[in-house]
């Protein structure tokens, strides 16, 4: 089954969850422990990928790792073409919306296109939005970041990325962010499109988690939680039975 068919089935009976593993901090070895206990905590699948500071060898090495341990999807959330390794199973092929730079609206997906056919791996578009504060990914992807008081704007670009034919919207607070995306935000942006909504950045309470849900959001992501708790297993956990509304 494609991993499309996957997401749009899950998310038509549940909200979803999905873990963000940064090939870059930790080994492989790690890497996949951090997968294992996620997945048996009720993730959906795990997304692989970094803002800052990785190669092709780490990315291939850590996926196939993960591979070993968990059924679920392994897609990549890359950061530009040079990070694509064909042990994934999909990768979000993700232009930053809001970005003033060519370079992450379209040179590294024309870049990155013919890769992904040869190597076969399944393409998944989706818009990538950037909100305040954005942290090192609005840095690097030079975001004109979203205010968070303006969730119009954010929603003017989802629309776009629907009428583009894009499958996803990502709203983006930045990994690490000290507040997730606003569920008013959340809300409006929702109101706008058809398509299914991803929101990440900055969620490590339950109470967030299900908040963003209950505003529309159909996927949660968390990154940041796996790499600081002690038990992986129970703080996914409780996310997972929080965003059960
Ligand atoms: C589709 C292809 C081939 C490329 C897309 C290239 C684009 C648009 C990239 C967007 C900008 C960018 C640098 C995205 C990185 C996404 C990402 C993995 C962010 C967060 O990763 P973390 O590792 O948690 O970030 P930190 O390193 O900041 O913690
Ligand atoms: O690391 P956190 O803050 O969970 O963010 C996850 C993801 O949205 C980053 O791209
Ligand atoms: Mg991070």
């Amino acid at each position: 089954m494609k991993v499309m068919d996957y997401i749009i089935n899950e998310i038509r009976a549940r909200k979803m969850h999905m873990t963000l593993i940064d090939p870059a901090k930790q080994s492989p070895e790690e890497a996949a422990k951090m997968a294992k206990e996620a997945y048996e905590a009720g993730t959906g699948a795990i997304m692989i990928g970094g803002s800052t500071d990785l190669s092709r060898e780490k990315v291939d090495e850590t996926v196939l790792k993960i591979k070993e341990a968990v059924p679920i999807p392994i897609i990549l959330f890359p950061s530009g073409a040079h990070v694509i390794s064909k042990y994934a199973d999909a990768i979000y092929f993700m232009s930053l919306l809001n970005s003033n730079s060519p370079e992450y609206l379209i040179r590294q997906q024309m870049m990155g296109a013919p890769i992904i056919k040869k190597l076969g791996i399944e393409p998944i578009s989706m818009g990538y939005i950037i909100i305040e504060p954005g942290m090192t990914v609005g840095k690097v992807g030079k975001a004109e970041l979203i205010r968070r008081d303006k969730p119009e704007m954010a929603a003017a670009y989802a629309l776009a990325a629907q009428y583009f034919g894009m499958q996803l919207v990502y709203l983006e607070a930045g990994s690490g962010a000290p507040e997730p995306v606003p569920p008013k935000m959340v809300k409006v942006v929702k109101d706008w499109i058809d398509i299914p909504l991803i929101v990440g950045g900055g969620i490590r309470k339950a109470e967030d988690a299900r908040n963003i849900v209950k505003a529309g959001a159909d996927i949660i992501v968390t990154g940041t939680l796996v790499e600081e708790v002690e038990d992986i297993k129970a703080a996914v956990s409780e996310i997972v039975k929080a965003i059960k509304v």
